[in-house]
């Protein structure tokens, strides 16, 4: 269905459960570049199925526009979900980490969605990033895990963005595990910097799509498609964290006790 009021395609839904509004936008392969409006239980939720990237040309001001968007309409929880490569030796493929923390190479190299100046209306000019990824909800989230007996293949661990679009080389792969990764991926950093400087509560869940090469020796490569393969058959499993969650938040009695 076609909105005359827009240029947005959308179309109502209902979908165990969620009830809501679908909004289509263009994305990379595998993202359905959709915005859904609904309710997960009682909670009114936005989501965004599929997200910008820097790789695909879009600056990081525009990668974390829906973010300040969200912000505006009341938002004050934002769960961010990834594919990304595993580091660490005791990750395996299909393991879902709680990410604990990130680097942010990009922003290094000054590709950072808070250059330039600082709008004042969201956030202070030197945000603090060393609790970007709120306690509280990383151990809700980890407590859930346990109680739907995911245990086994709930970690938690440090995310590292770097700008796509290829995979690393192993020199890189190694490069960023001595710096503290546990897992590599394209995305969410700038969404969680610019959630964190306009002080929303994040919880970050990373789905580790496959073993990031650290040794010369092994024959295995990664590609998207393997990404995908892996995010489909995990999919039921992640929602069934994402929807315990989202129902159990209101347990979170002090979200601000990082
Ligand atoms: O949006 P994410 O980061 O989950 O998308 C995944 C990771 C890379 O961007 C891309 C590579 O397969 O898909
Ligand atoms: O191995 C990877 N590297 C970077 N991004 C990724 N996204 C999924 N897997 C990977």
């Amino acid at each position: 269905m076609q909105d005359e009021q827009s240029y947005l395609p959308w179309e109502e839904f209902e979908f165990d459960g969620i009830y809501g509004l679908l909004y289509y936008t263009q994305v990379v392969p595998g993202h359905d570049g959709r915005l859904v409006f609904g309710y997960v239980k009682d909670k009114s939720c936005v989501f965004m199925q599929g997200r910008f990237h820097l790789y695909e040309g879009y600056s990081l001001c525009q990668v974390t526009f829906p973010v300040r968007v969200f912000k505006l309409m009341g938002v004050e929880t934002i769960i961010v979900t990834n594919a990304s490569g595993g580091l660490c030796q005791d990750f395996k493929v299909g393991d879902i980490m709680v990410i604990k923390d990130h680097i942010n190479l990009p922003g290094f190299a000054g590709q950072h969605p808070l250059c330039g100046p600082n709008d004042e209306r969201f956030g202070i000019r030197f945000p603090c990033m060393s609790d970007a990824y709120n306690k509280v909800l990383r151990k809700l989230a980890l407590d859930i895990s346990m109680e739907l007996g995911y245990s086994n293949f709930v970690r938690e661990g440090v995310y590292c963005m770097v700008s796509g679009p290829n995979f690393e080389t192993i020199a890189e792969a190694r490069m960023l595990h001595v710096l503290g990764s546990d897992s590599v991926g394209m995305s969410t950093v700038p969404e969680v910097t610019v959630a964190k400087h306009c002080g929303l509560h994040v919880l970050g869940l990373s789905l580790i799509t496959n073993k990031v090469s650290l040794d010369y020796s092994r024959e295995e490569k990664v590609n998207h498609e393997e990404v995908l393969q892996i995010s489909k058959m995990r999919a039921e499993m992640l929602q069934k964290v994402l929807t315990t969650f989202i129902a159990h938040s209101h347990q979170v009695e002090d979200i601000n006790s990082n």
